[in-house]
């Protein structure tokens, strides 16, 4: 669903991404880890169009993405670490303006109410302004926002960074249901515990190159851990 074909972007004589492949298929939750500047957000950014490879292509389904930049985009659901929302608007009034931008059309209050609900947001938050809300309640939103979109793949940056354990944990949850949904997952991540306990994959990147591959089920936590500085080091 999400592909990456020997991907090298440069900025200047810097290399931050080296002839990068993967392949994120629909149920799988891809995780990359990787040091700061190891290149994971310029793939996510790469498969949103928001930069244009060097060298290489990126595919969604069957489109390339420099080909078809409108149609890829509307297969995807991007969320950031801190979702972009209107903060004088309450929740259902931003997921109304986000998802009619997204699919073209109004959804009734009652089906806004019903994707904000399963994307985890408390009812009794749904009429507040998002102004008060927390990164975690933000991140709902995001959330109901690819919901109503029926988006094919959602791509994450750093999503569990700064949230408390619990919500973490809850906002894991919501991406398994997604990917059980058939939903494909790519999430940049520092945290090596949502790493093996969300993901089905794992790569480990480092300055620009992806220089492993994991199956979750095949490494334990602390092997992992292992493997990870190991690399750092090396
Ligand atoms: N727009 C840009 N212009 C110039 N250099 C950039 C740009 N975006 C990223 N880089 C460089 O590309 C490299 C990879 O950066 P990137 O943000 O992809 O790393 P990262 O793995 O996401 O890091 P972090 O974990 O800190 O978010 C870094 O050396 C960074 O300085």
């Amino acid at each position: 669903m999400l592909e990456a074909i020997e991907v090298t972007k440069r900025f200047g004589a810097n290399s931050a991404l080296d002839q990068v492949s993967l392949n994120v298929s629909p149920g799988d939750i891809y995780c990359l880890l990787g040091a700061n500047g190891a290149g994971k957000t310029t793939l996510i950014n790469l498969f949103l169009n928001f930069l244009q490879p060097t060298s290489g292509s990126l595919r969604i389904g069957e489109l390339d993405v420099a080909q078809n930049p409108l149609e890829t985009k509307r297969l995807l659901a991007y969320i950031p670490e801190q979702v972009t929302l209107y903060a004088p608007l309450t929740g259902v009034e931003n997921l109304a303006f986000f998802s009619s931008l997204a699919i073209g059309e109004q959804l009734s209050r009652e089906r806004l109410l019903a994707l904000l609900e399963a994307a985890g947001l408390p009812r009794q938050a749904a009429d507040d302004r998002v102004a008060t809300y927390s990164k975690g309640m933000r991140q709902k939103v995001g959330i109901a926002i690819a919901l109503a979109k029926d988006a094919k793949a959602l791509l994450l940056d750093e999503p569990t960074s700064g949230l408390d354990p619990s919500a973490a944990n809850e906002f894991s949850e919501l991406l398994v249901n997604a990917s059980k949904n058939g939903v494909a997952v790519l999430t940049t991540t520092h945290d090596l515990f949502h790493a093996k306990q969300t993901g089905t994959r794992i790569g480990i990147m480092k300055q620009g190159r992806l220089i492993e591959e994991l199956r979750s089920e095949d490494v334990s936590h602390a092997d992992l851990e292992m493997l990870y500085l190991k690399h750092m080091k090396s």
